[in-house]
């Protein structure tokens, strides 16, 4: 039976235990049952520490070039610096503007692995903020002075509402459908720090607003909270967020909490989005900690092919991976260490692809 559908994508394992995930998302794609008419095609490509040292380019030309021809990708972590090396910029954050990946979605979903019932989706800005990365150092008579430009624009600030919006809606469709939910409707909270930050957070929530006020919204109730105390609600009350909108780096902040809150980051996916692509991305780093001894979870990555694939309308192929992952926590016999398991990355593969 020819294939429905032939999707290219492209792999960036990158550092550590990247290398470890990557093939665990690859495995999952190519095990998803023929009936759904998917093909595959896999290239991979370079990115990230080792690439630097190699080749002197943290992020090939011929990995953007490359990855922009495919459908979809999926990125695994990179070990970036923490001290600043002439020539490497961090591969992940370059390849969200090159690509024009304009939102990172984030769902955050407890599955058996909380006390507390969590599903939320965190909306990050993904272009700007103080991700602009204009740094500048220079010296004064007192000494040093460092500075950084936090650039917030109106039209970003628009677009990442609007697809929180739209994330909200469906939401509550699939809600409608029947399925069990800690929601009763749709809400997006807006995420900023406006009382200090009056016109940079100011204008992402004047923007953000303004695109949720939209009539197609009607139905979905808008909320705002500032960042800080967000990090206290987030905390004490997690089942009173449905979708959280915020500029770039409180997104960041706010969903490797969240993580926490579910009990994992190996357990929370991402996908980059842009206009017609989505590149799948664990909210993970390399872990250097544990890189190298097979015990990395690889859900976190399972679940970034599974949002790439809704990200790519194929709705019905991502809700099968989620439901494998979910039988193998709601089972809880094969869980890796930072779920307090002891099975290996493979065994907790070997599980997911067996339920598939
Ligand atoms: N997308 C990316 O490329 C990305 C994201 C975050 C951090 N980083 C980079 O990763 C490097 C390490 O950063 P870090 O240590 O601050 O954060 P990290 O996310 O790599 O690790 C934080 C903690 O979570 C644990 N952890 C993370 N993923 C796990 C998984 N799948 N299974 C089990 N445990 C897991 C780690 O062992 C560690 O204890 C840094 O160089 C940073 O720049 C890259
Ligand atoms: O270390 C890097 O190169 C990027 C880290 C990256 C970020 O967006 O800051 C990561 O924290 C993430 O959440 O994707």
């Amino acid at each position: 039976m020819a294939a429905r559908r032939a999707l290219t994508i492209g792999l960036i394992p990158g550092d550590g235990i990247g290398k470890e995930v990557i093939p665990a998302g690859r495995r999952v794609l190519e095990a998803l049952p023929a009936s759904l008419g998917l093909k595959f095609d896999f290239i991979d490509l370079k990115a990230g520490w080792e690439t630097f040292e190699q080749t002197g380019v943290a992020l090939p030309e011929e990995t953007v070039q490359t990855l922009s021809s495919c459908n979809g990708g999926l990125f695994g972590a990179v070990s970036s610096p923490t001290t600043a090396v002439k020539g490497y910029s961090s591969p992940i954050v370059a390849l969200r503007k090159r690509l024009a990946l304009y939102a990172n979605v984030r769902p955050v979903k407890s599955v058996a692995t909380a006390a507390k019932p969590i599903d939320m989706v965190i909306v990050r800005e993904n272009t700007e903020d103080l991700y602009v990365k204009e740094e500048k150092t220079y010296d004064t008579p007192e000494g040093k002075v460092a500075e950084a430009i936090k650039r917030i624009s109106e039209r970003a600030s628009t677009n990442i509402a609007t697809i929180a919006g739209e994330i909200a809606l469906r939401r509550q469709k699939i809600r409608a459908s029947g399925a069990p939910s800690i929601h009763k409707g749709p809400l997006v909270t807006v995420t900023h720090k406006s009382n200090v930050l009056s016109q940079t957070d100011g204008l992402f929530r004047t923007a953000a607003k303004a695109a949720l006020a939209d009539p197609r919204f009607s139905s979905v109730a808008v909320e705002e909270q500032i960042v800080d105390s967000m990090v206290y609600k987030l905390f004490r009350q997690p089942e009173a967020y449905d979708v959280i909108v915020a500029p770039n780096l409180y997104g960041d902040i706010l969903s490797d909490g969240a993580a926490a809150l579910v009990g994992s980051l190996g357990l929370v996916p991402s996908a980059n989005v842009g206009k017609t692509f989505a590149l799948g991305e664990p909210c993970h780093g390399s872990a250097p900690d544990i890189q190298g001894q097979g015990i990395s979870n690889p859900i976190a990555t399972i679940r970034s092919a599974a949002l790439m694939l809704e990200f790519l309308d194929e709705e019905e192929a991502a809700a099968k991976i989620y439901a494998a992952v979910d039988a193998n926590l709601e089972e809880g016999k094969l869980l890796s260490p930072d779920l307090g398991g002891t099975a290996k990355t493979e065994e907790v593969v070997q599980d997911i692809l067996r339920r598939l």
